[in-house]
């Protein structure tokens, strides 16, 4: 048997963050960063640069009515952030509250080169400054998915488990980690919903995606037979993609969500815990020294989660390989406008992959008074989309024009190249 090995402990939240949520007004346009494309000149003349791009969404991001002044909630976020010179040992290598979305050509990251090379899926923006491997943040502890999807999307990079997922937006915005790797939706147990929630209170890009085979084994201590379980742990995805199977398995025992699958698999080794089980990798049971009861447990072999890489800066959009881009969007006016939206979508013959609604935690619920019949209580939400275009391409720019005037809130979140790998959903296929 491999000897279990004491893995480096996640990083933990120092600082509570509030929402960084603009406020939504009313008809009033809040873009974060309208990405140019090289067809389409605007005004000045602007060249295709990284420094020249950044430019022109400061421009154009100057021209709308931005939202996205700091409150007085905001800036105490920010407040709090400059605070934290250190967490777990990990040092903030600049003080940083939010990362700016308008920035010029002055900033450290700026050159005039034209890129050289095509961007790949390992390349998804700019280097570290720091020079050295790629740092990137993902939820868990080593021997999760999450690290899996990590080293795929950014071979040889040096993966930092965080303990919470809000702590790996952090770990980005500090400086601590170069990028992010939150898993966004799996095709058994759906979206996972809080990161869809984060992703509009902070101010990362979406720069990637990666779709990962997820691969469940049930993990307990040596010498330990099914009949002992009475207790199968994991984390609540994991549980949800094994549920028949666990069932099928003639299990008498109960289930119990935890922060992540290879943190299960972890407990149960550190506790010594013979009447329990987890839901994991077959590399979290090398790691942590269990045996594998049951190989494949996911009630559909082709079990897959697709993770998106979040960084500080967006990439530069393209139009030599297939783009996504993925928008929120709000209305005042309820949900009428979706079907608005969508046909600027379906009109241009662009193709959606996902839609997804969440609470509009700052205004959810619209009261909507009858004089005869009382008053409706409507619950508001955000939008999530993803169309499968790049902002560089006309079609795309003007869908989302289109969309800009039904809404009274839209951000994109990222332009970014799709995952475009083979197909090989499950090892045991
Ligand atoms: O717990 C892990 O190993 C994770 O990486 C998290 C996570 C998730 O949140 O969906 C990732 C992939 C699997 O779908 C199950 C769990």
């Amino acid at each position: 048997m491999m000897q279990a090995i004491s893995p480096p402990s996640p990083l933990k939240l120092l600082v509570p963050t509030r929402p960084r949520l603009a406020p939504v007004t009313p008809n009033k346009l809040i873009l974060h960063c309208i990405y140019r494309s090289d067809s389409v000149q605007l005004p000045n003349g602007v060249g295709s640069s990284r420094a020249d791009w950044q430019s022109s969404c400061a421009i154009l991001a100057s021209k709308v009515v931005s939202q996205e002044q700091p409150t007085d909630k905001s800036s105490e976020d920010s407040r709090g952030a400059d605070h934290v010179a250190a967490v777990n040992g990990h040092k903030a290598s600049i003080d940083l509250g939010l990362v700016p979305l308008n920035k010029g050509s002055s900033d450290g990251h700026s050159n005039n080169k034209k890129p050289t090379k095509s961007l790949s899926i390992t390349d998804l923006s700019p280097a570290p400054m720091h020079g050295s491997q790629l740092r990137v943040a993902y939820q868990g502890v080593p021997g999760a998915y999450s690290e899996a999807a990590a080293g795929k999307a950014y071979p040889n990079c040096e993966a930092i488990p965080c303990d919470q997922f809000d702590v790996v937006f952090q770990a980005v915005e500090l400086w601590i980690a170069d990028r992010a790797v939150l898993p966004a939706e799996n095709s058994l147990g759906g979206s996972i919903h809080r990161n869809y929630d984060l992703l509009l209170r902070h101010n990362l890009h979406i720069v990637g995606e990666v779709q990962f085979p997820v691969h469940h084994c049930l993990l307990a201590l040596p010498g330990v037979r099914k009949e002992y379980i009475t207790r199968v742990i994991s984390h609540p995805q994991a549980l949800a993609q094994c549920e028949l199977t666990l069932t099928e398995l003639g299990l008498h025992a109960v289930r119990e969500a935890v922060d992540d699958t290879a943190g299960a698999a972890e407990y149960i080794a550190s506790n010594n815990l013979r009447n329990t089980a987890a839901i994991a990798s077959a590399r979290a049971a090398e790691l942590y020294g269990l045996q594998i009861l049951a190989d494949g447990i996911q009630d559909d072999k082709s079990n897959v989660t697709r993770f998106l890489m979040l960084a500080r800066e967006p990439i530069i959009p393209r139009t030599d390989r297939p783009f996504k881009t993925s928008i929120v969007f709000a209305h005042d006016k309820g949900t009428s406008v979706l079907f608005k939206v969508l046909s600027a979508f379906a009109f241009r013959n662009i193709n959606l992959t996902k839609i997804e609604s969440r609470p509009h935690r700052d205004c959810p619920i619209r009261l909507v008074d009858d004089a005869s019949a009382g008053t409706a209580k409507h619950f508001e939400y955000m939008f999530y989309l993803d169309f499968e275009a790049s902002m560089a391409e006309v079609r795309a720019q003007n869908a989302l024009a289109e969309v800009q005037e039904f809404t009274s809130f839209l951000r994109v979140l990222g332009s970014y190249p799709m995952d475009m790998t083979p197909w090989c959903p499950s090892r045991s296929d």
